[in-house]
C-alpha cells in the first residue's frame, strides 16, 4: 500500500511541475513576442515562434471548445482513474500517467481562459514544417509513447511467464 501512495504522489507532482512548466513558458511567450515574432535557437532546425491554435493537433476542429473541453475532461478522469487503481504497479506507469495529465490540464487551462492554446517551439525535421507546439503538447507525447513502450513490456513479460 505504501508503495502505491509514494508512486501516485509522483504521478500528481510530475503533473503539477509539468503544468508550472507549461504555463510559465506559455506566460514568457505572451510577455515578450507578438503573435508571429520568432527567435532563431538552432538555425534552420529550432524557433521559438509566438503561435496560437483554436483546435487540437495540426490546427484540427478550430473553435470547437465544448469538444475539447468535454474530450479533455474525460481524458483526465480517465488518467486519475488510472492513476488511482494502476499506478501501485511500478515502472514507467506512474510517470506516463503524470506527464499525460499535466499536459492535459496545461492546455485545458487555456482553453478555459483564452479559447486557444499558445504554442511556440517551432521545429523543421528534415524541413519538414512540423505543427508549432508547447510543453503540454510534448508531455502528452512523451507520456502516450512511456504509456505504449511499459504496455510492450509488459505483454514480453508476460510472453516469458506464459512460456516457463
Ligand atoms: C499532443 C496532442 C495535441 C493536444 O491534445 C490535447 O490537448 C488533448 C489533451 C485534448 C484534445 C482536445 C484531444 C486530443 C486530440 C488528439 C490529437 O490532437 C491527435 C494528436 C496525435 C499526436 C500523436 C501523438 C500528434 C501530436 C501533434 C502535435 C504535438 O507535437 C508535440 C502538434 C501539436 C500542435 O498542433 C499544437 O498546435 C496543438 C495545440 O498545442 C493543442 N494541443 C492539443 O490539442
Amino acid at each position: 500500500m505504501v508503495g502505491g501512495t509514494y508512486v501516485r504522489l509522483v504521478s500528481y507532482i510530475l503533473a503539477i511541475a509539468v503544468i508550472c512548466l507549461d504555463q510559465l513558458t506559455k506566460w514568457l511567450v505572451v510577455q515578450n513576442l507578438e503573435i508571429g515574432d520568432s527567435i532563431p535557437v538552432i538555425e534552420n532546425f529550432f524557433y521559438i515562434t509566438s503561435h496560437r491554435n483554436e483546435g487540437a493537433a495540426w490546427g484540427i476542429l478550430q473553435g470547437q471548445m465544448w469538444f475539447f473541453y468535454i474530450v479533455t475532461l474525460v481524458v483526465i478522469v480517465a488518467i486519475v482513474y488510472y492513476i488511482q487503481k494502476f499506478a501501485a504497479k511500478a515502472g514507467l506507469l506512474g510517470a506516463a500517467l503524470g506527464l499525460m495529465l499535466g499536459g492535459a490540464i496545461g492546455n485545458f487551462i487555456d482553453r478555459v481562459l483564452h479559447q486557444e492554446v499558445v504554442d511556440f517551439v517551432q521545429t523543421f525535421i528534415f524541413s519538414y514544417n512540423f505543427p508549432i507546439f508547447n510543453i503540454a503538447d510534448s508531455s502528452l507525447c512523451i507520456g502516450v509513447a512511456l504509456l505504449f513502450i511499459q504496455m510492450v513490456i509488459d505483454s514480453k513479460n508476460e510472453k516469458k511467464e506464459g512460456q516457463i
